[in-house]
């Protein structure tokens, strides 16, 4: 999991490493170029969890979460855009100070 910038939307709040799509890219690519500007890290997508949707009171925002694990080869994820990180048991993660948006992600996750 990785902490937010104070100074930004949800700061402090403990994310999903990703981000935006850009036109033209897949959710997929996306994942990946975001995994290696934020962590410096590279993955093998595992599987797709359910999308959501959830609307702030500034800015709604679709989630397209996926299960992924580190390549062998991977550098260990490192802090280029977030305050910290953590590699946090399934079982904690509930008990993080979590954005809103990402409640029905985990309770998916931990259901399966
Ligand atoms: N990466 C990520 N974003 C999340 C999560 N939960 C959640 O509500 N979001 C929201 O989804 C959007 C993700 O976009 P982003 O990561 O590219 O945006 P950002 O605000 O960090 O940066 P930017 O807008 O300055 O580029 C943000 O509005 C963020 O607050 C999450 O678990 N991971």
């Amino acid at each position: 999991m990785a902490q937010r910038p104070a100074h930004k939307h949800l700061g402090g709040k403990w994310e999903f490493p990703g981000g935006k799509i850009e036109p033209g890219e897949t959710p997929e690519a996306a994942l990946h170029r975001e995994l290696l500007e934020e962590l410096g890290s590279t993955v093998e997508i595992l599987r797709p969890l359910a999308a959501h949707t959830h609307a702030y009171a500034t800015v709604t925002v679709q989630l397209i979460p996926f299960v992924v694990r580190l390549t062998a080869n991977s550098p260990a994820p490192q802090t280029h855009e977030h305050a910290a990180l953590r590699w946090v048991p399934a079982g904690e993660l509930l008990t993080l100070d979590l954005p809103e948006a990402d409640l029905p992600i985990i309770n998916d996750y931990l259901r399966r």
